[in-house]
């Protein structure tokens, strides 16, 4: 049996985790719910840090937990990337990579070559940690975890510590991560752009449990457990570019059922890309709008509609050929429009996002 089943119950004062969860083989895994949730504990359940958690572990069809046996935390072929890097200090780069790797049974340099091209870091090898950025440093945690050739990552907000400049600095290798890793990657956030980017599966937990699994873009646009993502609701819809307008500098990204103008992010036709398309960006008419500066409107049909946090506004979910987005519209206006499910409305997308 191929992926992750997990079920763990554990309790302590004040709280308890009580999860059952059937994840894929390969991609990433978003962890996501609010502080205190239980994500790290949960995490901590896999690597087998929680000596009092019951359950059962299987990863790819190996058990590593049962009720009979429990493979120990240091036979676990696992990386574990922390908020903070935590490399020795005297050791250069290269020295900390190199001290797991040697610890190992069967030392792998192919796999330690690869986990320094894979996170760039060729240039910082004979560096000292001292004389790291946060994101070098944190690239270097992600190599040291990689080079022992781990069947399972779990990364606990590897981007938490990080400001914004250099949480852009890191994404890209986080994205060559997604793209080349063949291994499951268990990715806790609380950032929802962070998720957008980088997952390919969503796990929602709150209060010990895990409240919706699937994959992301259907888990996004779930409306009988709307996520409590305020300005962040939205959706993501995996395109190709197609087209480019080279006058206007757009560029159109064709995604299943539609297409939609974005300015030219200089990717070549045919690539494929991740589009973010927010609730608030979205709006509806229930005629074909005649002049808009709106330039991308779709035709589609409403599926659903849900409560919004504010009592004034609705989301609506809005099915695009197989593609679903979600609008978030005031109550007063979808009475204006009539919006039932069933109808057929036209939907303006007044801007995405690319997440290249
Ligand atoms: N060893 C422990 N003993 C008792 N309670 C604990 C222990 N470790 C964590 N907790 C509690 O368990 C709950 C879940 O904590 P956990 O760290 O897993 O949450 P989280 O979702 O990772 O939070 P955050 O996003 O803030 O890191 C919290 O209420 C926490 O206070």
């Amino acid at each position: 049996m191929s992926g992750i089943q997990a079920k763990f119950q554990l309790g302590w004062p004040g709280f308890s985790l009580d999860v059952a969860l059937d994840l894929p083989a390969r991609g990433i895994t978003a962890l996501f719910g609010p502080s205190g949730s239980g994500k790290t504990t949960l995490l901590r359940c896999i690597a087998g840090l929680e000596k009092t958690a019951q359950g059962r572990l299987l990863v790819n069809g190996e058990i590593w937990q049962d009720t009979t046996r429990r493979v120990p935390v240091h036979q676990r072929p696992l990386g574990y990337v922390f908020q903070e890097a935590s490399l020795f200090a005297h050791l250069t780069v290269l020295g900390n990579l190199r001290y797991g790797v040697k610890r190992m049974a069967n030392e792998n340099s192919a796999a330690l070559d690869q986990a320094i091209d894979l996170l760039g870091i060729n240039a910082l090898l004979h560096r000292l940690p001292d004389k790291l950025s946060g994101g070098e440093r944190q690239r270097v945690a992600i190599a040291r975890a990689l080079a022992l050739s781990p069947r399972l990552l779990l990364m606990d907000e590897p981007l938490a510590s990080l400001d914004h400049p250099r949480k852009q600095e890191i994404m890209p290798y986080l994205q060559q991560l997604h793209r080349t890793l063949e291994i499951p990657v268990l990715y806790v956030s609380h950032a929802a752009d962070e998720v957008a980017r980088l997952a390919d599966y969503l796990v929602v937990i709150d209060n010990g449990r895990v409240r919706a699994q699937g994959l992301l873009a259907e888990t996004l646009t779930r409306l009988d457990f709307p996520l409590p993502l305020g300005d962040d609701a939205g959706t993501i819809l995996d395109a190709t570019v197609g087209d480019v307008d080279a006058a206007w500098h757009l560029a159109r990204v064709d995604f299943p059922g539609g297409s939609l103008w974005t300015p030219d992010p200089a990717l070549p036709i045919g690539r494929p890309v991740r589009v973010r398309v927010l609730a608030r960006d979205v709006s509806l008419a229930a005629m074909p709008p005649e002049q808009s500066s709106i330039q991308n409107v779709l035709r589609g049909q409403v599926d659903a509609i849900a409560n919004d946090a504010h009592p004034g506004l609705l989301l609506v979910r809005i099915q695009v050929g197989p593609s679903q987005l979600l609008a978030r519209v005031t109550r007063r206006a979808a009475a204006a429009l009539h919006i039932a499910t069933g109808q057929t409305v036209w939907v303006q997308v007044k801007s995405v996002a690319l997440m290249v």
